[in-house]
């Protein structure tokens, strides 16, 4: 471990990569740019030195003998260390940087990389970390189902552009989370990120809130006025809930986008739009343009790039991940242990989730704050979930007539499967979504199943004589 330390107090960086020169190369190069900077031969001897010294931001090779930098960013992770990780990899593909972002990973470089990308990355970092809240890191997107993998994908290719990009997605299912991201993954992250909450533009003063206005403009503009296209100059402008946008502003927004200038109210002079432009909607855009509501030219602009967060009843075991990664950050900060018990695991993964993560995140939260014990009972959240819950049968468990069957039986898999299907299909009175989450699989593939055995959509007597 070596310590060329320069300067004045400065953001600390350790350097950890197995190759002596690689690591000196990179660790030279942070010298220069005027990091204190230190260096590890492995991740091991990293978490060690990590003990003693907490770096702002960590550089890491990925492919390392012994800890990769994979596991590495895990376990600095799960030790709660607050530093920014930056992965170096020989091979990236998207694959590598969806692994890396989700293990927590600020950004990624490929080899070989310029010395402007390393610094230009590390200062990000640095950045990041210094407006950081201590103990409580930027919120990441959590998923492992295959739904959120291919989300996960979506969004590693699409943040570093600067293309306009549509979140669609139900209410709560995280699209002002993605939105997040994805500035955070982009060039202007060091830019500002400024949210417009459409349904709340009221009619006469929207245009001055997202273009500014002149002193003078209109009868109480006393005053220049920013608008928030121009707040969010080199950075991010997300607008929430864009359906909300009434018809007049729609052919402004139109406007802005096509010629990618906007004026302030009361000035001719045009500034040109320097924002990322990210719209979420949680309803069928498509139909709000069928029903001429919204308008189409303004949709396709908007929709260059679509994307689509699947509801969490489609998630499987995401959901829990999700309450588990609540139910710690609720402890944290309530000082005491709170454990979910088995059944109420099992209860989670029944209910249909209407208000998706965020009313997973609610039920979580007050469960943990009024637990009694540190275990997490299903007696106590059960009233939450409303009347699908209380009907809800207790889930399957091995000494359940079903699985008896299916044990005693010589069927085929495929048969078994289609048993246990119908049969939970059938318990849950032909509700698609909910016994998809009672198999932990997602809608789309339990109504493919359905159709090859037969079931036509809406059918439930068949369902419920199997
Ligand atoms: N995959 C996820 N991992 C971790 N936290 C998540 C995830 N998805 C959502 N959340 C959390 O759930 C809450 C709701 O998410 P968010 O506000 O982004 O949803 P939304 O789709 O924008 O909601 P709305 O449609 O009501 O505006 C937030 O606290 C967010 O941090």
């Amino acid at each position: 471990m070596s310590d060329p330390t320069p300067t004045t107090p400065t953001a600390k960086v350790l350097v950890v990569d197995d190759h002596a020169a690689a690591r000196r190369s990179v660790a030279d190069v942070l010298s220069c740019a005027g990091y204190a900077v230190e260096q590890c031969a492995s991740a091991v001897e990293a978490l060690a030195h990590m003990r003693d010294r907490e770096p702002d931001v960590v550089v890491t090779d990925l492919q390392m003998p012994g800890m990769n930098g994979l596991e590495f960013i895990e376990e600095i992770g799960r030790r709660g260390h607050a530093c920014q990780v930056l992965m170096i990899t020989a091979h990236a593909s998207v694959q590598t940087a969806v692994d890396a972002m989700r293990v927590g990973a600020f950004d990624y470089l490929e080899k070989p990389f310029d010395v402007d990308r390393l610094e230009a990355s590390v200062a990000r970092a640095a950045k990041r970390r210094a407006i950081a809240d201590v103990g409580d890191a930027a919120p990441r997107i959590l998923g492992e189902s295959p739904a959120m993998r291919r989300l996960l994908d979506q969004i590693a290719l699409i943040a570093p552009t600067d293309e306009t990009v549509l979140v669609c997605g139900e209410s709560g299912v995280g699209k002002e989370l993605i939105a997040q991201t994805m500035h955070s993954l982009s060039r202007r992250a060091d830019g500002p990120m400024v949210g417009v909450n459409c349904p709340v533009l009221s009619e006469q003063l929207a245009e001055s809130e997202l273009f500014g206005h002149r002193k003078g403009a209109f009868t109480g503009a006393d005053a220049d006025r920013v608008g928030r296209f121009e707040a969010a100059r080199g950075g991010t402008i997300l607008l929430d809930e864009v359906t909300e946008i009434r018809p007049h502003l729609q052919a402004k927004l139109l406007r802005v986008l096509q010629e990618r200038m906007f004026e302030k109210v009361g000035s001719s002079e045009a500034t040109p739009l320097d924002a990322r432009v990210i719209a979420a909607t949680n309803r069928r855009l498509e139909e709000e343009v069928r029903a001429r509501r919204f308008r189409e030219d303004l949709y396709y602009r908007l929709a260059v790039v679509p994307i689509t967060a699947p509801p969490l009843r489609d998630r499987g075991e995401d959901v829990l991940l999700l309450a588990e990664h609540f139910a710690a950050q609720a402890a944290a900060r309530l000082g005491r242990d709170r454990r979910l018990s088995d059944p109420t695991r099992d209860l989670l993964m029944t209910y249909h989730w209407p208000g998706n993560v965020r009313e997973l995140q609610n039920i979580i939260t007050r469960a943990c704050v009024l637990s009694e014990s540190d275990d997490i009972c299903a007696d106590l959240i059960r009233p939450w979930l409303g009347p699908v819950a209380e009907q809800a049968p207790s889930p399957p468990s091995p000494t359940t007539p079903t699985a008896d069957k299916t044990l005693a039986s010589d069927r085929t898999l495929a048969e078994v499967e289609r048993e246990v299907i119908l049969a939970t299909l059938g318990r849950n009175d032909g509700h698609r979504a909910r016994t998809a989450a009672a198999l932990g699989i997602g809608v789309r593939t339990l109504s493919g199943k359905l159709r090859d055995y037969g079931v036509p959509p809406g059918e439930k007597q068949l369902a419920r004589s199997a």
